[in-house]
C-alpha cells in the first residue's frame, strides 16, 4: 500500500463515518429491517449456535433487530472485548442481555471479562461493523486493527466462523483501496432493499 492510499484510506474513513452517523432515526429503523430480512435469506437455513455481534456505536447499522427473530431463538450471541493483555486482540465474551455492559476506553459497551468468553475460531458466525467495503468482500474498519488480526489467525485454522460483514448500503464503495494484511470476507449483509 503506497503512502498516498494510506492517505486514501483515512480521508475514506473520516467520510464513511460521518456519512453513517448522519441518518436519521427514521432511516436506520428502515435499515434494520431490511437488514434483518437480507441477514435470514443470506445465512440459510445452517443453525447458527454461536454468534458474535457489536454493540452499535459512531452511527453503527445495529444488528440487533436481525438477531431478534426466530430463527435465532437458541442462539448465543458474544461481543467483541478489548483483550487486556494482548494489545489490539478481541476477544469474544457471552452477552447476556440482563446483565450491565462496562464502556471500553473508546466508550463501546463491553460484557465484563468474567462473562464466558468462545475461541473465536470457534464461532459460527462473526458478524463485523464495516466503515466501507467493496464488491470483492475488501473491509475499511475503525482503523484499530482490532477485526485484522483477529481474521489473521483464522487462515491457520482449519475450523472457522463465517465472516460476515455488516454496513449500510451508502457505506459502499466501487474499490477498497486493499492492505497487504487485508482477509476478504465471506459475506457483506447491508439494507439493501432486495
Ligand atoms: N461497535 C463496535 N465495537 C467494536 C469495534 C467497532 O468497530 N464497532 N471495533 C473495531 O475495531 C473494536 C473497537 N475499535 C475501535 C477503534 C477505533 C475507535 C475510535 O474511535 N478511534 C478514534 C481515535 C481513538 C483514540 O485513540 O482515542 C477515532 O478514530 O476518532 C473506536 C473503536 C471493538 N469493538
Ligand atoms: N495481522 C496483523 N497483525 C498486526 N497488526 C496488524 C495486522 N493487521 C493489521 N494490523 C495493523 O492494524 C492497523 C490498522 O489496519 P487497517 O488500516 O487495515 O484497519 P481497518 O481496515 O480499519 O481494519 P480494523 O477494522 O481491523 O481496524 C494497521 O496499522 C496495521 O499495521
Amino acid at each position: 500500500m503506497s503512502p498516498s492510499e494510506q492517505v486514501d484510506r483515512k480521508q475514506l474513513r473520516r467520510e464513511l463515518r460521518a456519512r453513517r452517523r448522519a441518518l436519521g432515526a427514521g432511516e436506520r429503523r428502515l435499515a434494520e429491517r431490511r437488514f434483518a430480512r437480507n441477514l435470514r435469506r443470506e445465512l440459510g437455513p445452517r443453525r447458527a449456535r454461536h454468534v458474535a455481534v457489536y454493540h452499535a456505536a459512531d452511527g453503527e447499522l445495529s444488528p440487533l433487530p436481525g438477531l431478534a427473530q426466530r430463527r435465532f431463538q437458541g442462539t448465543r450471541l458474544y461481543l467483541p472485548v478489548l483483550d487486556p493483555v494482548y494489545r489490539g486482540r478481541l476477544r469474544f465474551h457471552l452477552w447476556r442481555r440482563e446483565k450491565r455492559l462496562r464502556a471500553n476506553r473508546f466508550g463501546i459497551g463491553e460484557p465484563r471479562c468474567a462473562e464466558r468468553a468462545r475461541a473465536d475460531w470457534a464461532l459460527d458466525v462473526l458478524l463485523i461493523p464495516l466503515v466501507g467495503f467493496d464488491d470483492r468482500g475488501h473491509r475499511l474498519g475503525m482503523g484499530g486493527g482490532f477485526y485484522d488480526r483477529t481474521l489473521a489467525n483464522f487462515a491457520r485454522r482449519p475450523r472457522r466462523p463465517r465472516l460476515v460483514g455488516v454496513a449500510f448500503e451508502c457505506q459502499r464503495l466501487s474499490r477498497v483501496p486493499e492492505a497487504p494484511w487485508d482477509q476478504p470476507l465471506d459475506l457483506i449483509i447491508t439494507d439493501s432493499r432486495n
